[in-house]
């Protein structure tokens, strides 16, 4: 069973299967649907429950048809499919009622949300879509809605939380059925917001189907995934289809990229629109926009001034470093708004949102005799120049990074990687990301071909493995006034080495060095070459 499993509501309610087929127009191609009630719907065979109702839909590997008898075995009432699917379930039509549909994928959305009795429609709902800030962006509206709301839930890439419940999210947006799911429980458990990431990947693929969001959002759009989406319009319009009547009620939308502008243009919502680049032309037509910002003044954030659409200027703040995180911060404060939040109370709880896991997640504080230690997620090389650049204005002393690559993705990136942390790193600490199935040494080679570019004597450059011996010596070697920033795993709980998943976290790796008593070691002297 998957772990999402126990994301689900306590007291489901019986729904006559005779109510979904008529609703939903489907047409039977089995046993008589009379007599048959369904509880709950899911799409993946390992995960159902007795009484649900199995959607086989056809997949990039395979058919969920072909797992359908497995489900049936797990106590699945009846099977929803297409064409091809029910084909590959002519065996089971016998044993439960089969139901057929053109597409299934997009119907399992709105079958869950009808068996579960809409949570989403009883839920202030706020989902957030873009290339980058999803995450950061959900967790700063989260602290928004707490605010006002008792209990929350956030949903992402990080986690699936509900209160003070929480598992480990196995994608940014689940599957439809399981996202009402966890939306059901929500509600049980007495959550009356939620705050959630909607990947484009769900938008093409229906993730999201069957939940109406009060709110939706967007941060940019950069080039990623056209392995999925073709191409950058494809990708655009996979993201817009979260702009549209049935899946969000209004929209907040960021037009610091060309984008952001043509969805403002095109979305079939209203839309308020955010320009968060100090001095940019696109704020002009803008209703709101950050026209001042200071970064890092209080050593840490930026504090910035939010023009809402009255003209009214207001004195915000980002808690975490970087004008990327002015951006993050500016636009959750106007999803907020838009959700119900007063202006003035999200300003104050955005201002004091410190912990977005993974993400410039500080985990040793600066001080006397202790250097800042911070976790990012940042992965690629934009991410990397952003993640540097917001920590240099809040770093007196060295900037020390601990940091490798991916294996089995993008090999082109690793020496990249290591040029840019030569030219704004201080002391580089080279170390294994996830090697996957390559051999981690040849990684760390290819990352410090491209430091070499900078550095050629390799000097305050460190190459150590395990990663968990990098991070802790990344620690030791730090004093005050530095900052140790550890890039690429971010919140990860676990790191994949030659096929085998092993626990590991580079915040717990920092806590345990700093029980340790490594933070406040003396820093080593300035060495040079590859230790
Ligand atoms: C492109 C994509 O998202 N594919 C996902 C999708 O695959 P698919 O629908 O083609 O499924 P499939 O594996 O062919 O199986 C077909 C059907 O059979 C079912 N099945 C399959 C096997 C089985 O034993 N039993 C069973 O019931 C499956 O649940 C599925 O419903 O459904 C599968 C089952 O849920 C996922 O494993 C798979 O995620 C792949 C592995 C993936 O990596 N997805 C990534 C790209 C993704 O979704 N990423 C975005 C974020 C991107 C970002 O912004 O960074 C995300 O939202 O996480
Ligand atoms: N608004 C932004 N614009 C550009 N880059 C950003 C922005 N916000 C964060 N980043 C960078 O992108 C990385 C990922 O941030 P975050 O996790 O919030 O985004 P995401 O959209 O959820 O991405 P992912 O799905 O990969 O987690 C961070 O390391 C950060 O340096």
């Amino acid at each position: 069973m998957t772990s999402t499993a126990r994301m689900r509501p306590s007291h489901p309610v019986d729904l006559p299967l005779a109510v979904l087929v008529d609703l939903f127009s489907l047409v039977s191609a089995g046993r008589a649907v009379e007599g048959t009630v369904v509880r709950g719907v899911s799409m993946a065979s390992d995960d159902v429950l007795p009484g649900e109702l199995f959607v086989a839909v056809p997949g990039a590997k395979v058919h969920g048809a072909a797992y359908a008898a497995q489900a049936v075995d797990a106590g699945a009432v009846a099977i929803v499919t297409d064409e091809a699917g029910r084909a590959l379930v002519a065996d089971l039509a016998s044993r439960v009622p089969v139901l057929v549909a053109p597409d299934p994928r997009a119907l399992a959305g709105p079958l869950a949300a009808e068996v579960a009795q809409h949570p989403a429609a009883r839920l202030r709902t706020v989902g957030i879509t873009g290339t980058n800030g999803k995450t950061t962006t959900t967790y700063f509206v989260d602290a928004a809605l707490r605010a006002v709301h008792a209990s929350t839930a956030v949903l992402g890439t990080v986690e699936l939380r509900i209160g003070d419940e929480a598992i480990e999210s196995p994608r940014t947006t689940v599957e439809a059925p399981v996202l009402t799911n966890v939306l059901a429980r929500a509600l049980e458990q007495g959550a009356t917001a939620v705050a959630m990431e909607v990947s484009s990947h769900a938008l093409a693929l229906h993730r999201v189907a069957g939940t109406t969001f009060d709110v939706v959002a967007f941060t940019n759009l950069q080039r990623d995934h056209l392995d999925f989406h073709g191409d950058m319009d494809g990708y655009f319009r996979d993201k817009a289809r979260l702009f549209a009547p049935g899946q969000g009620r209004r929209g907040v939308v960021v037009v610091d990229d060309e984008w952001g502008r043509r969805l403002v243009r095109e979305a079939q919502i209203p839309v308020e629109s955010v320009a968060t680049h100090v001095g940019d032309p696109a704020a002009a037509d803008a209703d709101w926009s950050v026209v001042a910002a200071d970064v890092g003044l209080d050593g840490v954030g930026s504090t910035f001034t939010l023009r809402g659409p009255d003209g009214r200027e207001h004195t915000a703040a980002s808690p975490l470093p970087g004008l990327v995180n002015v951006s993050n911060a500016a636009l959750a404060i106007v999803v907020a708004h838009a959700a119900g939040v007063d202006l003035d109370v999200a300003i104050t709880a955005v201002a004091g949102a410190h912990a977005v896991p993974g993400r410039m997640e500080r985990v040793v504080e600066r001080a006397p005799g202790r250097p800042l230690a911070i976790v990012d997620y940042a992965h690629t090389p934009d991410a990397l120049v952003l993640a540097l650049d917001a920590v240099r204005p809040i770093t007196p002393g060295r900037l020390v990074i601990v940091f490798g690559s991916d294996g089995d993705r993008d090999r082109g990136k690793r020496p990249i990687m290591g040029e840019i942390a030569a030219r704004l790193a201080d002391v580089l600490v080279v170390t294994d990301e996830n090697p996957r199935s390559e051999d981690p040494g040849e990684i760390r080679a290819a990352i410090l071909a491209g430091v070499r570019e900078v550095r050629p004597d390799l000097t305050d450059v460190h190459e150590v493995t395990p990663r968990s011996e990098a991070v802790r010596h990344g620690l030791a070697i730090a004093g005050e006034g530095d900052t140790v920033i550890v890039t690429g795993k971010g919140h990860e709980p676990t790191q994949e080495i030659a096929g085998v998943f092993h626990r590991y976290n580079d915040r717990d790796v920092f806590l345990q060095a700093v029980a340790d008593g490594l933070a406040d070691a003396q820093p080593a002297t300035r060495d040079g070459g590859v230790a």
